[in-house]
């Protein structure tokens, strides 16, 4: 249950996003980096995801192949991206050309991003810019109205009036990132899409703009996909975790079992490099060694070097995402499912009953 205590229940809840064997790739002459690879699993309405690993494990790729802002050299190379935007039928975004994609941003689907800039108009003062998202949204909003809503929503996240009346440059980049944030609630979109939003602010302004975000979630319905390095952070927030590992989702789950029972050695290690927020402090071990070169993975499982559990095999053989438990887990410590050879596409679906289930 999320840390504000909802009652909410996502496995009722329509599928809101279905993302299918997604591979995307960096091209370059002197050969690709795979840096998403067969990435596979479901978000409801409602629900929020969060999506967690180290640097360089690939979880900016995904978010920007998501959201489809993916520029070269990055390239989707597989997979499905499919998505009900109000409950239409689903449509699949990759191939959609971005006339089809502006009209679904904002009103659909917003997106926050590491740097609040990118979102910003510097030339307009942040209250105009919120006055502009709203009324172009909904035309029937009354100026006083617009302002009304527009003073809720940064109220929300904790800015002033003051503010709304400076432009982007003045503010700090914690203050820019608050209003980003409510600027992509502002619209009712069915996904909100965040990519390490709370990096630039301290704890205390992060933990409110996560309550925030349940808060306004419980009010409005939309679902959340939840991008950090941070695990401690991600089990306050998220119904499922995914946990990716060069690349690959190597774990996904309720948050409660990927937190409380993780099953792969990564997320056991993860677990261990961030300190618990509610829990007494432990001691933090972290992860020896760091995350692979993706353009030479290791052969077999490519985190069997950094492995504490490693056996023969794992360096043979890359395992597939499958049913242990409540979770799925890719490490060959659990049994079969697995392929001989190096990394590939794998082809194993995460049904949405293997990840939800608090
Ligand atoms: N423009 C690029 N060209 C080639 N390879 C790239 C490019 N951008 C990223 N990569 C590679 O893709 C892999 C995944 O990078 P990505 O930024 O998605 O990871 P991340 O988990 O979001 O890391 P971070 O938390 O540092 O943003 C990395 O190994 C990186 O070297």
């Amino acid at each position: 249950m999320p840390a504000d205590g909802s009652e909410i229940r996502p496995d009722d809840r329509e599928i809101l996003l279905d993302v299918r064997g997604l591979t995307v790739e960096y091209v370059a002459q002197q050969g690709s980096v795979r840096a998403c690879d067969d990435v596979s699993f479901t978000v409801r309405r409602g629900e929020i995801l969060g999506v967690a690993g180290e640097s360089g494990s690939g979880k900016s790729t995904l978010i920007t192949a998501l959201t489809r802002l993916e520029r070269p050299p990055a390239v989707t190379t597989a997979g499905e991206i499919l998505f009900r935007p109000g409950g239409r039928a689903p449509v699949d975004l990759v191939g959609r050309t971005e006339r089809e994609l502006r009209g679904l941003r904002w009103r659909h689907m917003a997106v926050v991003l590491q740097s609040a800039m990118n979102a910003l108009n510097p030339v307009m003062r942040l209250g105009a810019q919120f006055r502009d998202v709203l009324s172009e949204h909904d035309r029937t909003m009354s100026r006083q109205d617009a302002q009304k809503r527009t003073e809720d929503l940064l109220a929300l996240v904790g800015l002033t009036p003051l503010q709304a009346g400076r432009y982007p440059h003045e503010l700090s980049g914690g203050t820019r990132q608050r209003a980003t944030i409510a600027l992509a609630l502002a619209c009712g979109a069915d996904l909100v899409v965040m990519d390490e939003p709370t990096t630039a602010v301290d704890v205390v302004m992060q933990r409110q703009i996560l309550a925030n975000v349940l808060r306004l979630r419980a009010q409005l319905g939309f679902a959340v996909v939840f991008v950090t390095h941070d695990l401690s952070l991600l089990v306050e927030l998220a119904d499922c975790i995914a946990i990716m590992y060069a690349g690959r989702i190597v774990e996904i789950g309720s948050a409660f079992d990927i937190y409380h029972h993780p099953k792969h050695p990564y997320t056991e290690g993860l677990r261990a490099s961030f300190p618990p927020l509610r829990e007494p402090v432990r001691r933090l071990s972290g992860i020896p060694g760091s995350p692979p070169d993706l353009r030479q993975p290791p052969p077999g499982c490519a985190f069997h070097p950094r492995c504490p559990r490693r056996f023969e095999r794992c360096d043979g053989t890359v395992p597939d995402l499958r049913p242990v438990g409540g979770q799925s887990v890719a490490c060959l410590l659990y049994g079969e499912g697995e392929r001989a050879g190096s990394r590939g596409p794998q082809g194993v679906r995460v049904e949405a009953d293997d990840v939800v289930g608090h």
